[in-house]
């Protein structure tokens, strides 16, 4: 089951995840030497990235990964890379190890394998993974009708990354080919954590749980029970 994290501001929302996933990845040091985190962009995340990046961790021994990626290269201003790594990457999390998704192969098909290799590096399972969530109820890269979205959801799929092409909407602006931790990446993970703010978000979640299951956060949450934090 999914459980919901209800705050009444985004500054106590921060709080919480900041100490869940501290922990989660505190943990993960002490069993297995290194942590490991997948994060996601947009904008929701920035006052938790800056929160987590004073926390006093052994950042050296943390590698931080992405969720997903639009198929641009860092340095674009819709690069996830560097939107996370401008707010996260800095102060005391300078010291983690980045890995990002893009690679010079000009669509995300052509460098699957490659992007598959890169994560083949990180400590898997990951300890923690944040995700986000859009108006039109993606979450990941996992967008309604999106190429390859039943191979990104199947359980069975057998990759950590997986290549799609989403259909062009608002939400998704130009950029429609993208690279995204697969479900089973995420069915793996210690901890998943889901984090929206406002009302409007709220009610697409809840929709997506109860009953529009073809909605893909809703696949997902069928597939693996998240924690979800929301404030207004
Ligand atoms: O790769 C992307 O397209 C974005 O990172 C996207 O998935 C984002 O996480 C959500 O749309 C939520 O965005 P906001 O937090 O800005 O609402």
């Amino acid at each position: 089951m999914t459980k919901w994290h209800i705050f009444d501001s985004r500054k106590e929302m921060v709080q919480a995840l900041k100490t869940a996933t501290t922990e989660a990845l505190i943990e993960g040091m002490l069993k297995k030497g290194r942590a490991s985190w997948a994060v996601s962009g947009g904008t929701t995340p920035t006052p938790f990235f800056e929160a987590m990046r004073d926390v006093q961790l052994d950042w050296a021994r943390v590698q931080i990964a992405l969720v997903d990626e639009r198929w641009v290269n860092p340095g674009h201003a819709r690069s996830n890379e560097t939107s996370v790594k401008s707010v996260l990457c800095k102060n005391m999390s300078a010291k983690a190890r980045f890995i990002g998704m893009k690679t010079p192969h000009e669509t995300p098909q052509e460098a699957e394998v490659f992007v598959n290799e890169r994560y083949g590096t990180i400590e898997l399972p990951f300890d923690s993974i944040l995700l986000g969530m859009g108006p039109d109820a993606h979450t990941a890269s996992f967008f309604p009708g999106a190429e390859g979205l039943g191979r990104a959801l199947d359980p069975s799929c057998g990759k950590v990354c997986v290549a799609l092409h989403a259909l062009k909407s608002d939400v998704t602006g130009d950029e429609l080919n993208r690279m995204s931790l697969s479900a089973a990446a995420i069915i793996a993970a210690k901890n998943v954590a889901l984090m929206i703010t406002g009302r409007e978000k709220k009610k697409v979640l809840d929709e997506a749980l109860q009953g529009a299951r073809s909605t893909p956060v809703g696949r997902l949450a069928q597939l693996k029970p998240f924690d979800i934090y929301w404030a207004p």
